[in-house]
């Protein structure tokens, strides 16, 4: 698993640490990893051109402080300083006692040009609001190719909000960021991470001075672990019952992937309420499914998964599959028929667009403040909210927050939300908690996007549940 803190946690942290270090030693920490890393990425430091952009804080310190750490291993520094009266007063000294250059105004572009590897150090945790000025000119002088160098960022993505994952004006967008002591919202959240590019943690001893994160990214491991195992006397009902309410005369496919993803999720038995002609699709598909009519006539479930294709006019089946008090994932279209608040384990399942309209804002909001609204619906729904796309986030109405880590793009084509609804719901069934079910889901879900992709070109969502049963093998390990 790994962390995410907010910027007022890192500071308490860095405060608690620095009382207890030399003056300047958790800098000289961060600026070792940096350094490391971008050696790593040059082809030898020795004649190198390495261009450091240098903010007035502490971040552009620790770039100037690489910077003289890279001159003295003979490459060519030179530096940016955006805000000269304010830059890093020590970093500055060993940078200029190393022989680093300060680059005048009308230099900058030549020395981009000719650069190996950009440091931006412009801002850090410390960023307020996107780049303004001469900042927002040179990150889009970064853009726009102006250099061929890798452009790493320290710490941060400047102009990216740490917090958030939104970006709330010009940045830079980094092929690298070498970030310090423990994860950042910005660096896993949309569209905020999309200007990270890969990753590097350094550790700088800050962890045990940190609090429990509220933000978390699970690994395989994490979910090795989470994944329910069914015991030797289990039965097909011990394991888990789902109710599966999907599809409809327009939709039916989509009843068809829901179905596949829940008997695929660990549940003991499937039951499929819908029409008739549907049913049939699903068990000619699926002959280990049940199907029935409605939710109240297809037998006894666990966990009901709701909404996956069913079109309009199905209020009366969803309020009924509602009524049952059981754990529920709505998705889709069940999202139109939500009740005020949620009194029990619920899951809902949102895309950008049926969050925004849950919400009542526009799509673009969604999309640019991910972890504000999926918050702000889990609290006003009493319900976790897994918000589907680029980065798909959960967040909890008890203020936990994931974020998934295996999402890709392969997954965006119609169905695969289908495929995972169907998988959360088993999950559900299995006893997992909706934070779980969903998490749990999610991860397995975009490896079996990777995996479908890896297989054929662009994989369809029946592609991606054929890829679902490896994925869960390879994660827990074949049943006993
Ligand atoms: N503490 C430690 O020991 C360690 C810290 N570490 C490093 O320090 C970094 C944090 O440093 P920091 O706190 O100095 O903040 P930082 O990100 O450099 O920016 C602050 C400056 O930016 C300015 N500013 C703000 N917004 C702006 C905007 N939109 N556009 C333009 N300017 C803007 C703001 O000016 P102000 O507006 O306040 O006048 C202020 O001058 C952290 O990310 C890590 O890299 C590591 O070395 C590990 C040890
Ligand atoms: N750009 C993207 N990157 C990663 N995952 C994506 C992207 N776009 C969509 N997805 C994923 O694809 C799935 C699409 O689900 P959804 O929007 O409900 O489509 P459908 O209803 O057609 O099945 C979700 O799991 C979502 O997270
Ligand atoms: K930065």
């Amino acid at each position: 698993m790994s962390a995410v803190h907010t910027v007022a946690e890192i500071r308490a942290a860095e405060d608690a640490l620095m009382a207890r270090l030399p003056d300047g030693a958790l800098m000289q920490r961060a600026v070792a990893g940096l350094v490391t890393v971008c050696a790593g990425l040059l082809d030898g430091v020795y004649g190198a051109r390495v261009v450091v952009l240098a903010g007035g804080g502490n971040n552009g310190g620790d770039a100037l402080w690489a910077g003289a750490r890279l001159a003295r291993r003979g490459a060519h520094a030179d530096a940016v300083l955006l805000n000269p009266e304010k830059a890093h007063a020590e970093g500055l000294a060993a940078f200029r006692a190393a022989g680093g250059r300060i680059v005048a105004r009308d230099d900058v572009r030549t020395a981009l040009a000719a650069a190996d590897l950009v440091l931006d150090g412009i801002l850090g945790i410390g960023a307020r609001g996107g780049l303004r000025g001469e900042a927002a000119e040179l990150a889009r002088l970064l853009r726009g190719g102006r250099t061929a160098g890798a452009v790493v960022a320290v710490d941060l993505p400047s102009g990216v909000d740490p917090d958030t994952g939104e970006t709330p004006g010009p940045h830079v967008v980094a092929d690298h960021t070498v970030t310090f002591g423990t994860g950042k919202a910005a660096l896993v959240v949309d569209p905020a991470a999309a200007a990270a590019g890969v990753l590097h943690p350094v550790d700088i001893g800050l962890t045990p001075y940190l609090p429990e994160p509220g933000l978390t990214v699970l690994d395989d491991a994490d979910v090795a672990a989470l994944l329910p195992d069914p015991g030797r006397e289990s039965d097909k009902y011990s394991r888990g019952v789902v109710g599966v309410l999907a599809g409809s005369g327009e939709f039916p496919g989509a009843a068809v992937l829901a179905v596949g993803g829940a008997l695929h999720g660990g549940a003991g038995l499937v039951r499929y309420a819908g029409p008739g002609a549907v049913a049939t699709e699903v068990r000619a598909r699926w002959p280990e499914a049940i199907a029935g009519p409605s939710p109240d006539t297809v037998g006894r479930v666990q966990a009901w998964t709701i909404g996956s294709g069913l079109g309009s006019g199905r209020e009366a089946d969803v309020a009924a599959a509602l009524a049952a008090g059981l754990p529920v994932l709505v998705d889709a279209d069940g999202l139109r028929w939500l009740p005020d608040r949620f009194t029990g384990p619920a899951l809902l399942t949102p895309h950008a667009g049926e969050l925004a309209r849950l919400l009542g804002v526009e799509r673009d909001e969604v999309e640019a403040g991910r972890l504000h609204h999926a918050r702000a619906a889990a609290a006003r729904w009493n319900a976790v909210v897994l918000l589907k796309g680029s980065t798909t986030v959960l967040a909890s109405p008890d203020g936990r927050v994931r974020v998934n880590p295996t999402g890709t793009s392969a997954l965006a084509a119609a169905g695969t939300g289908d495929v995972l609804a169907g998988l959360a719901g088993s999950l559900l069934a299995g006893g997992l908690s909706p934070l779980d079910a969903g998490s749990v889901a999610a991860y397995a879900h975009g490896l079996a996007g990777r995996r479908a992709a890896a297989a054929s070109g662009y994989p369809s969502a029946g592609d991606v549940l054929s890829a679902l049963p490896a994925v869960l093998r390879s994660l827990r390990g074949p049943l006993q």
